[in-house]
């Protein structure tokens, strides 16, 4: 089964949690954990959600198999038989709410919230935050480059130099739903019906006695779509006169030689030459696709460079997340169901950022008239919005920055995904996520959107949950107290 994935695939302190809490008799109380980040990656405005799918898929089979039992059996933990038991009957059986995958997200928002019996929800924390963090990061970064291509046709080129086949696989499908167009990826293709799309390498060439056989020979191969790749000898002297040649004997044949490659070498100055030679030759048609090493900066700076490239083919850059290798997404205790009702949990850190936002919430998109955004909305789950009054926003650090806003939309951004462990969400296609992905896009100035220096798009606090926070934090500080005696 290609999608199973096994239970197996978490960190070893679930398992000893999950065990532990079985011993204590309190691993099928039900709690409820946040996934988020705490920080924009690459310097970017926001974060475009990925990964749920996958989540789903690995939620939808989740049971330890007979092997991960028996391989259980064989640590030194020295399990009581009857957790095997439970083991074996394991199954998600919990709530989840989700960002659909392509939503604009920011720190602190939860892109996740998971509801269930402790031991379910320990165990999951792990695969959930592999899956979401790495495919959130790989569409945020190729964001940014589709950002910078403008319409330009972005090619996805990276699995030779990703972490792995996952990686290559899920993250191809995360910069098709951040607006690649294709990829070079065959399997992803297969099996989520991306566009594939592709050129020749060197090894082409060099495989003839001369530059223009090895592209006769791919233009009789491939007389509709001929792409040619002009850098392996000598771009200007040899690769594109030659490409030129062939281009003129296609056309001659009633075809168009499509495009040519240029993959090394100064891309501005040889672009704009290689589009000159195939103007003068009539070759208008045939588009310029340049590949080397390239992100958003360097397609940035070479447009700015009056580069004359029709398509950019990125690999490395963007299928590792170059210059980012984690999201460093986090998944937190919120709340706790006790005594028939939900209570609120609270972590404390010396770093402000890192003390949690606790309860469970809803996360809403303050939307203008315009469909404008103005900022989310962190709220307790329970509480209504009424549209029709003005609503104030305040920041939850500089509580003092407020902003009063009239005839807004709230718009709710969490799904409901399962409910007590059944599926309840009609999986998107690809297509129709990326086309919410564009809607989204389309809700931001373009001051939130920018690479460098964005704007900061705010999230508040609704009054109540900004209360809660605050006396949770006060209560902790008291049982310190107390505990010591000072109090
Ligand atoms: N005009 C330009 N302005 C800014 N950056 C450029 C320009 N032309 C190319 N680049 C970038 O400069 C880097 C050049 O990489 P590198 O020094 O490895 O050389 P190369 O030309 O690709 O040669 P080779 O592939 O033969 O090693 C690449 O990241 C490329 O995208
Ligand atoms: O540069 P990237 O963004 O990673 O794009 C993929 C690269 O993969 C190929 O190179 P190849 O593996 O032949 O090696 P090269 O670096 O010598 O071109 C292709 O020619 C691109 O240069
Ligand atoms: O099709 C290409 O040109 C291609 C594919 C993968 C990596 N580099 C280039």
């Amino acid at each position: 089964m290609d999608n199973y994935i096994s239970a197996l695939h978490t960190d070893k302190y679930q398992i000893t949690m999950m065990y532990a809490h079985f011993k204590n008799g309190s691993h099928l109380n039900w709690r409820a954990f946040d996934l988020y980040f705490r920080n924009l990656p690459f310097g970017n405005g926001y974060v475009v959600a990925a990964g749920l799918e996958r989540a789903i898929k690995y939620l939808e089979n989740l049971h330890f198999s007979k092997e991960d039992i028996a391989y259980l059996k064989t640590l030194d933990e020295n399990f009581d038989p009857a957790f095997y038991d439970l083991l074996r009957n394991f199954r998600f059986t919990g709530n989840i709410y989700a960002l659909p995958e392509g939503t604009i997200t920011f720190p602190g928002v939860p892109m996740l919230r998971a509801e269930g019996p402790i031991m379910e929800l320990q165990l999951i924390e792990t695969a959930l935050l592999n899956f979401i963090g790495f495919q959130s990061l790989i569409a945020t970064k190729a964001a940014r480059i589709r950002h910078v291509a403008q319409s330009d046709q972005l090619m996805e080129f990276g699995t030779r130099r990703a972490q792995e086949k996952d990686a290559a696989v899920w993250g191809a499908r995360a910069t098709y739903i951040a607006g690649f167009d294709s990829t070079s990826n065959t399997l992803a293709g297969k099996k989520f019906g991306i566009p594939t799309s592709g050129t020749h390498a060197h090894a082409w060439i060099q495989d003839f006695p001369s530059e223009l056989d090895a592209f006769r020979a791919y233009a009789k191969a491939f007389p509709d779509q001929c792409v040619l790749l002009v850098d392996t000898y000598d771009t200007l002297r040899s690769g594109l006169p030659n490409a030129i040649k062939v281009g003129l004997e296609l056309e001659e044949q009633g075809k168009t030689l499509k495009g040519i490659r240029i993959d090394s070498g100064d891309l501005a100055y040889l672009s704009k030459q290689a589009r000159k030679m195939l103007d003068n030759a009539g070759l208008t048609e045939t588009k310029i696709i340049a590949s080397s090493d390239l992100d958003e900066f360097t397609i940035l700076n070479l447009k700015s460079q009056n580069a004359k490239v029709d398509s950019w083919g990125v690999g490395t850059k963007v299928i590792t997340a170059h210059d980012k290798p984690a999201l460093g997404a986090v998944y937190k205790m919120v709340s706790r169901y006790e005594n028939r009702k939900w209570e609120p949990t609270i972590k404390i850190s010396s770093n402000p950022a890192k003390v949690t936002t606790p309860e469970r919430k809803n996360v809403y998109r303050i939307l203008d008239q315009k469909n404008k955004a103005h900022g989310d909305l962190l709220t307790l789950v329970d509480e209504e919005i009424d549209e029709s009054k003005p609503l104030t926003l305040f920041h939850p650090v500089h509580t003092f920055r407020r902003k009063k806003i009239k005839g807004f939309k709230a718009v709710p951004l969490l799904k409901n995904i399962f409910q007590n462990g059944k599926l309840v969400y009609q999986l998107p296609s690809l297509d129709e996520i990326r086309s919410y992905h564009r809607e989204q896009l389309s809700q931001f100035w373009e001051e939130y959107l920018r690479i460098l220096n964005p704007e900061e798009y705010h999230v508040n606090m609704s009054d109540k949950l900004w209360k809660t926070k605050r006396d949770m934090i006060q209560k902790v500080y008291q049982m310190i107290k107390m505990e010591n005696g000072e109090a």
